[in-house]
């Protein structure tokens, strides 16, 4: 651990720019990485800010596209991405007003955006431009995408058009070469081959080699075997050593003296051995994603709260200790929507832990 206040030279609440650079460099630097954790509503938020507060964490928070619909409500049509787009910003908005409070660096980011979703996309950038244009930065820190599907020249391509126009405000950019197995946003990637989750480091030289001519704040999302979900021990093996040789071939085709110029991304934490989480941030994984692990964290803590109450939420009134005694302060959903986020917090905290993010600020 970092002696306490080594990142105080970062404001409370959610940070953009050069300070979401100087938070990754200090985080590869110092071998630690910073978990991003995927959240659908302002209870989620609130129970992973508690967790960074409780230990002292820089913390990333996430919406996916699907999160972002949910945030806006289901009940929102969202034909062409009205919903995600609206809930994005409603939720980065929440984020920014309640963070400060809890006095930890936040990371405000947007997950994989697939082609198909460029649209999410752009609705994104148009509020960061109008934020950034009240108040000198943008409403996000960061923005991922995730043309991984595409040939890599496309996939390339379509990562400068639009780096080049959130440069201009200073906001990061996650892209991913190689796929992630799994499923992501309703893309089903589980029967993918094998050898095509595995990026080559010549793909990663050409990533870095024409991002970096737009601006230092990216990061690759590289694939080692990663896997979206948490499955059975399978045929597909994560290898994060494998992000040292990324390294290395960067580094030698750059030959600067930095022998670590890349900032690596882990996706599907969830499920992941501490042996291998420790492995991808030797090797200059900066962020690592965790989304089942701290879903199922949440639907634990409800779960357990309504099976050990369950005779006081059979009805509204009368209970093992009266037939007129009223149950409502066990329905309240502030009692047991609490249960879910304090079993979340604590996840957040392990993948903190296992990360070497503990007690970083
Ligand atoms: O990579 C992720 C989000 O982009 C999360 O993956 P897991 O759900 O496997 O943790
Ligand atoms: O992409 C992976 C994340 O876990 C987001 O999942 P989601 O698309 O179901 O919200
Ligand atoms: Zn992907
Ligand atoms: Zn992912």
């Amino acid at each position: 651990m970092s002696p306490n206040g080594a990142l105080s030279f970062l404001p409370p609440g959610v940070i953009t720019g050069d300070n979401v650079r100087k938070l990754f460099e200090y985080a590869r630097e110092n071998k630690f990485a910073i978990p991003a954790i995927n959240v659908t509503s302002s209870s989620v938020v609130n129970g992973v800010l508690e967790a960074a507060r409780d230990i002292k964490s820089p913390i990333i928070l996430q919406v996916s596209q699907g999160g972002a619909a949910f945030f806006a409500g289901k009940g929102l049509a969202n034909g062409n991405q009205e919903a995600s787009i609206a809930g994005a910003v409603a939720a980065a908005h929440f984020i920014r007003a309640i963070a400060p409070s809890y006095g930890v660096p936040v990371v405000l980011h947007s997950d994989h955006c697939a082609k198909k979703l460029l649209p999410w996309y752009d609705g994104m950038l148009d509020a960061d431009e109008a934020y950034f244009k009240e108040h000198g930065e943008p409403l996000f820190s960061s923005h991922m995408l995730d043309l991984s599907e595409e040939s890599k020249a496309e996939n390339i391509e379509i990562c400068e058009k639009y780096f080049a126009r959130m440069a201009k405000m200073g906001i990061w950019l996650e892209m991913e070469i190689g796929i992630t197995g799994g499923e992501e946003d309703g893309v089903d990637n589980t029967g993918v081959d094998n050898a095509s989750l595995y990026t080559q480091p010549e793909d990663i030289y050409d990533v870095y080699s024409a991002l970096s001519k737009i601006s230092p704040n990216f990061s690759i999302a590289a694939g080692f075997g990663n896997v979206h979900g948490v499955y059975k021990p399978g045929n597909v093996k994560l290898r994060p050593e494998l992000l040292g040789m990324h390294q290395e071939y960067t580094a030698k085709q750059i030959s600067n003296g930095d022998a670590k110029p890349l900032f690596l991304v882990f996706h599907g934490g969830s499920g992941s051995t501490k042996e291998e989480i420790a492995t991808a941030v030797s090797n200059g994984v900066v962020k690592m994603n965790v989304d089942t692990d701290t879903q199922w964290a949440y639907l634990s803590g409800v779960r357990d709260f309504v099976l050990k109450k369950k005779d006081y939420l059979l009805t509204q009134v009368g209970n093992p200790d009266g037939a007129d005694k009223p149950n409502k302060k066990y329905y309240d959903p502030r009692v047991w929507v609490r249960e879910g986020e304090k079993v979340l917090a604590e996840r957040v905290k392990e993948a903190c832990k296992d990360l070497g993010n503990e007690g970083r600020c």
